[in-house]
């Protein structure tokens, strides 16, 4: 049987935060998330996740990063209390997610993979329904509406249909109707999956702007330009473990040195005799060497220092070098050093934006 539940089981809240930034609820004074021996196995003996200890403070724009299937959704659906742990202690802005659900949910917006707004509404029904759902007072439905269209830029479409709207502005309102209560801290999964650049972009400023007004963010993404650009901390998980956690530049340290793009001539078997050659090279021990499509990139410490010397090492053994780059590590070439794989990000890039 699933140990899932529905967010639909969730009371009318009655309390309610003040807004973002508000002080903080519960026990743990700076702290929006508290968790402590996390384990997740599920009803067909799944463990989705294992172990996981992990503190995200107040105000934080934090990410989390994994690849396919590591256990990003079933954390988010943990702390926005879908899944009861199987083990371990998870504090949401200091509520016990077991024994206080109801005021874990009451002071989280959840922002899921799929939009849960209803494409027969306007944009302005949309979050009015959320506001009731939510159980906004009446008196301040009509400020916090005209607030959070304004927010994500869709007043100009108050009034039409969401059916009519580009992937990025029903993005968009999904985000709006996830703050009607002006949670303190809000879960983002995926929020920009299959959204073109630009209107990537515009929900990017719209997730700046509420943690600038002081609201903790919680992102999952499969981009991991957009990790770097918006997270101040990143944790990585890979099968149910965290293994990593630090800010952007801390985990392109940890990579360690810079890294070497090779381009190779066609040759037969070109690339994976470059790939031995750089292994075998003595100033590049505990590299990592990977084939590329065009030829081969070497992530070491002396890379900067000792890559012509590679260079001339794979022209005399016959390979025909036609190009080459030194450069800092990237955010993929983190995630490559850890998880052994780049991220798929197949399926991304689809929608078109934006006829407002
Ligand atoms: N309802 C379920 N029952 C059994 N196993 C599940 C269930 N949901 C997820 N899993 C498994 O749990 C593991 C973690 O899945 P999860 O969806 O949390 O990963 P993810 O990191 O969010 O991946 P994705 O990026 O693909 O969404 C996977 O092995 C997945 O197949």
């Amino acid at each position: 049987m699933s140990n899932e539940q529905s967010i639909a089981d969730a009371e009318t809240p009655r309390e309610r935060s003040q807004g973002p930034g508000a002080s903080r609820v519960g026990s743990g004074e700076h702290t929006s998330i508290d968790i402590s021996g996390l384990e997740l196995t599920y009803g067909d003996g799944t463990e989705a996740v294992s172990g996981v200890d992990l503190t995200v403070g107040d105000g934080e724009f934090f990410g989390f990063l994994g690849p396919n299937g590591a256990g990003k959704t079933t954390m988010i659906k943990v702390l926005a209390t879908l899944l009861s742990p199987t083990a371990g202690e998870v504090r949401v802005n200091g509520f016990d997610v077991r024994t206080e659900p109801r005021k874990v949910r009451e002071s989280i917006g959840y922002m899921a993979q799929e939009t849960s707004i209803d494409p027969e509404l306007t944009a302005e029904e949309n979050i009015r329904f959320a506001c009731e759902a939510y159980g906004v007072p009446r008196g301040e439905r009509d400020k916090r509406t005209a607030e959070l269209l304004d927010l994500v830029d869709l007043e100009a479409v108050a009034d039409k249909r969401s059916e009519e709207f580009s992937g990025g502005m029903k993005k968009r309102l999904d985000a709006a109707t996830a703050l009607v209560h002006r949670p303190p801290l809000v879960f983002l999964d995926e929020p920009t999956t299959g959204l073109d650049p630009k209107a990537r972009n515009r929900l990017w400023e719209y997730f700046q702007r509420i943690n600038e007004q002081g609201t903790t963010i919680f992102l999952t993404t499969q981009y991991l330009e957009e990790a770097d650009t918006l997270c101040e901390r990143l944790a990585v998980i890979l099968d149910g473990e965290i293994v990593a956690d630090g800010s952007p530049a801390d985990l392109k340290r940890q990579v360690g040195g810079d890294v070497l793009d090779i381009e190779l001539g066609d040759g037969p078997g070109a690339q994976a005799r470059a790939v031995t050659i750089a292994h075998e090279f003595d100033d590049f021990d505990n590299a990592t060497v990977e084939e590329t499509e065009t030829g081969i990139s070497v992530t070491a410490q002396a890379a900067r220092q000792s890559g012509t010397d590679l260079l001339v090492a794979l022209r005399d053994a016959g390979l025909i070098v036609t190009g080459f780059n030194v450069r800092a590590p990237t955010l993929d070439d983190v995630f490559l050093a850890i998880t052994g794989e780049r991220v798929d990000t197949d399926g991304g890039a689809a929608a078109t934006e934006e006829s407002t």
